[in-house]
């Protein structure tokens, strides 16, 4: 007969009381070690939250003093918008959503579809489907020539002008560390506005009436610069808007693809990304919650105008960011676009 064995003591790792501490009224895992730690590992989140808050009357101050005491190089680009500045393609699908009896398919004819809407099943789509995984969501990325070159050209000589210049500059957002925000430069209400009403909402209003796009009321347009020794790549991400224009305005550059993932809502975020390649002058269509980002830079220097297009119809509802109903606070400008009051409704029976 066998002497029993000592029984085994079991154990438990000391992390248990010192990482991924999941605090429920934040929702997230934190570590602690000591005050000290604490204090170093939060501390910044503090500095943040302070400076958010101060970001809309900071951004107000910048702009007052551009106004007051910068001198462009290209005056010719605070013109107010004018047609000559855009590609004829994106003239001509402006022209044709706004007139009447346009439809989606129609508009579909006058620009490329980089990832379409879904086909309609036929019989033998779904005899193909029964042996193949469900196909992820269709993601509705659409890219059209927006600008000419002249303007691309004139607009990058602007800001490469305001970039030099020793004028205060805020950043687009959080990821980008370079660029320009173009209401601080006072370019939205000659350029951003009149591409917004006139021409990017007939043209969204058919690609994307579920998202808002027949109800865009402001917008938030930057321009992101990627160089070596600068930034060079940007993180995946959703966009706090209902949709987005991004288009490339130059240099010569390599690298910098923009890929697609899935919804942010969806479950199967990046599976399987969907690279799209800039083309100078042309503008990339997609919805603000379409997961994304950008490859590295190689060589050269890019440049891009983002649009992100708001709809308070929507947000008003729903806050993109926190998914919940937005809790208002008073801001300067367009805000993040969330208004108190609701957009007066508008009877689309009587407009036919
Ligand atoms: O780098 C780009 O062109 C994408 C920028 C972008 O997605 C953003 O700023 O929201
Ligand atoms: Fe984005």
């Amino acid at each position: 007969m066998g002497t029993a064995a000592a029984p085994r003591r079991f154990c438990r790792c000391a992390c248990f009381c010192s990482e991924n501490l999941y605090l429920a009224r934040y929702g997230l895992h934190v570590r602690f070690r000591s005050e000290q730690q604490l204090r170093q590992d939060y501390g910044p989140l503090e500095q943040e939250v302070e400076r958010r808050r101060r970001l809309g009357q900071e951004s107000a101050a910048r702009r007052a003093l551009i106004a007051s005491s910068y001198h462009p190089v290209r005056p010719d680009v605070y013109n107010s918008l004018k047609d000559v500045a855009l590609a004829p393609e994106f003239l001509a699908a402006a022209e044709y959503s706004a007139s009447p009896g346009a439809d989606l398919e129609g508009l579909l004819q006058r620009l490329e579809t980089v990832s379409g809407e879904r086909l309609e099943p036929t019989p033998e789509l779904l005899a193909d489907q029964l042996s193949l995984p469900v196909p992820a969501e269709e993601k509705r990325i659409y890219r059209l020539p927006v600008f000419t070159a002249w303007f691309c050209q004139a607009l990058l000589e602007e800001l490469e002008h305001f970039e030099q210049s020793d004028m205060p500059k805020g950043r687009p957002n959080t990821m980008n560390n370079y660029g320009v925000l173009l209401h601080e430069l006072g370019l939205d209400e000659p350029l951003v506005t009149p591409l917004r009403e006139r021409f990017l909402q007939p043209l969204m209003a058919l690609l994307y009436p579920d998202c808002g796009g027949g109800w865009l009321d402001s917008h938030r347009a930057f321009v992101v610069k990627y160089a070596p020794g600068q930034d060079r790549e940007l993180g995946c991400h959703y966009d706090n808007a209902e949709l987005t224009l991004n288009v490339a305005l130059g240099k010569a550059f390599t690298g910098g693809t923009l890929y697609f993932g899935d919804l942010f809502q969806a479950p199967s975020t990046l599976a399987k990304p969907l690279e799209v390649e800039h083309v100078v002058a042309q503008g990339i269509l997609h919805r603000g919650g379409q997961l994304h980002g950008a490859r590295p830079l190689g060589a050269g220097e890019r440049w891009n105008l983002v649009v992100w297009l708001r709809a308070s119809a929507v947000r008003n509802h729903l806050c993109p960011m926190c998914c919940r109903k937005p809790d208002l606070v008073d801001d300067e400008g367009f805000g993040d676009g969330f208004t108190r009051e609701e957009p007066p409704t508008v009877d689309v029976c009587a407009l036919t």
